[in-house]
This record gives structure tokens, sequence and C-alpha cells, in this order.
């Protein structure tokens, strides 16, 4: 039996413009069950992050309706402070630019545990979990490692540093934006094991926002297929392969390169409006 963790209704998200307010999310509808692994996809501009970032309230700009529901509390109507303690706590979170993400002047174990040593775990224990936790994601020499600064790591390493600042305080659901774009193709595939892993070991739901349809196949239960703000499709990543019923979903599929694929084939092309 799966339980519900995150359900997502009719969001809606609006930011200022010059001549009023720009809807960009335009009545998202999604739900995450504990240890389920959704997929966010759809081409750059199709409100991926934007809908990520309405779901935690991270724009403050950003004027939201709908209903997000976390363990059934509505995140949208919760007070800013209980808001900030869920962020990093029951939700980790990872977005594209890791130096944003890191304090320059605070070495990288430092910052590893932290999200352990707010809650009262010991130093000694916040460090040896930090440790393994680098070593699990494929840094080399984690221990020395651990009291570098970030200037001093290369940006997959870096990367990797905030996936672990994500995930060490064990939430319920890591949301991550693009989380592996950045690193070579070996540290990508160690990355999804580790985030698989856990929402094994933890029961952790995980929503990955990515362009990166191989990504969906390899690491995902379920996606959501996002067009102009919009959820088009929803489904098993199986079906959204082999039984896509979307236009827009067979589109994106179909220009996907495939080894061995024929390179002259036409990319298939979907008329503007069409939904
Ligand atoms: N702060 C903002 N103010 C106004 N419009 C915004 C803001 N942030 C994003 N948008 C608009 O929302 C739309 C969706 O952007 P979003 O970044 O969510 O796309 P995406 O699917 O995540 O693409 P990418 O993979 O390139 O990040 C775009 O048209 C973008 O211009």
């Amino acid at each position: 039996m799966t339980s519900t963790l995150l359900a997502v209704r009719d969001l809606r998200a609006s930011y200022p413009g010059p001549s009023g307010p720009v809807e960009v999310v335009h009545g998202v509808d999604l739900d995450l069950a504990r240890g389920e692994k959704l997929a966010l996809v759809g081409e750059s501009g199709s409100g991926k992050s934007v809908t990520a970032r309405a779901i935690l309230r991270l724009d403050p700009d950003a004027t939201l309706s709908g209903r997000v529901e976390l363990d059934g509390a509505d995140l949208l109507a919760l007070p800013t402070r209980r808001m900030r303690a869920i962020r990093g706590a029951r939700v980790g979170l990872v977005f594209q630019d890791p130096l944003a993400a890191l304090n320059p002047v605070m070495t990288i174990g430092w910052q590893i545990t932290q999200p352990l040593v707010i809650r009262g775990v010991p130093k000694k224990i916040a460090r040896r979990r930090g440790v393994d936790l680098l070593a699990r994601l494929g840094v080399r020499d984690a221990e020395r490692r651990f009291d570098d600064y970030p200037h001093q790591f290369s940006g997959g390493m870096r990367q990797r540093v905030v996936i672990a600042i994500a995930v060490i305080a064990e939430p319920d659901l890591l949301i991550a934006d693009e989380p592996t774009t950045a690193l070579d193709v070996r540290v990508q595939a160690r990355v999804l094991e580790l985030l698989h892993e856990l929402t094994g070991e933890r029961d952790m739901a995980v929503l990955l926002i990515t362009h990166d349809l191989g990504i969906v196949a390899g690491f995902a239960d379920r996606a959501v297929v996002m067009r102009h703000g919009r959820a088009v499709e929803t489904g098993s990543v199986e079906d959204i392969y082999h039984r896509p019923r979307h236009e827009y979903t067979k589109a994106l599929l179909a220009a996907v390169p495939r080894i061995g694929g024929d390179p002259t084939r036409p990319l298939i092309t979907i008329k503007e409006g069409e939904r």
C-alpha cells in the first residue's frame, strides 16, 4: 500500500510583468507517493522549474494559488516561518547552480553536517555520516576532502556536495532540478544510483526535474510531461515511453537521438498551440 506524500492540485503561479501579472504555471496537478520517483520532463521553458519553486514557495514575488499538500497540510497556507522549517528538513532541495548554493567561506564538511548539527546530532556522528555520504557519491578521499573549501572542488564535486547537504537530514522528499546535468556520465550514474538507494532505504520520494528522457527512463517510476506551464501527460514511465497519448509526448520521444537510429529521419514537429 503506497501512501500519498505530496498532492498538488490546480497549482498556478504568476509573476509581475510590465503590464500586470503573467501566469506561467496554469493549473498543474501531480501526486507523489512515499518512496516514489517522479520525473517532471519537458523542454527548456516548459515550466518545470517554476512549478518546483511554486511547490516550495521559493519566489517571494510569485503569486500562487491551488493546493500543495504535504502529508495533508497545505503548504500554500502555512506561515512563512513554518514553510522555512519544512524546506531543508522535510524537503531537501537541489537547484541548478551548485556554486550559488554553497557558502564560499565555510568548509564543505561544515556545510554538509550543518543540517544534522542544528538538529542536535553530535558533531562527530554528523561528520561520520557526511563523509560516508560523500564517499557513496563517489568523491574519492572523502575524509580528507571534508575540510576543503568549495573553491577547491570541481563543479561536479560541488554538485555532489549540494546533493549531500540536501539528503543528509533524511528528508521525506527530495526536489532536484537538473541535479546531474553538470556531471560526467559516470558520476551522473553514481548520483542517480545513490538517490535510488535512498528511496529504498528511507522511503524518500524524489521529484526529479529534467529535460533528459534517458535519465527519466533509467530512474523514474512515473513522469509528468510539461508544456507551456501545463502538465500535458502523466503516467508510468513504461506507458509514457511505449504508449504515449499526447502528440507532444510523441514528439519529445521522437526527438531523442538513438544510437543506430536513422540520422536522416526528420524530427516530428508539432504546431504551436497544439495541445
Ligand atoms: N521570475 C520569473 N518571472 C517571470 N517569468 C518567469 C520567472 N521565472 C520563470 N519565468 C518564466 O516561466 C516560464 C517557465 O520557465 P522555467 O524556468 O520553469 O522552465 P523550465 O522548464 O524549468 O526550463 P529550464 O530547463 O530551461 O529551466 C518561462 O517562460 C520563463 O520565462
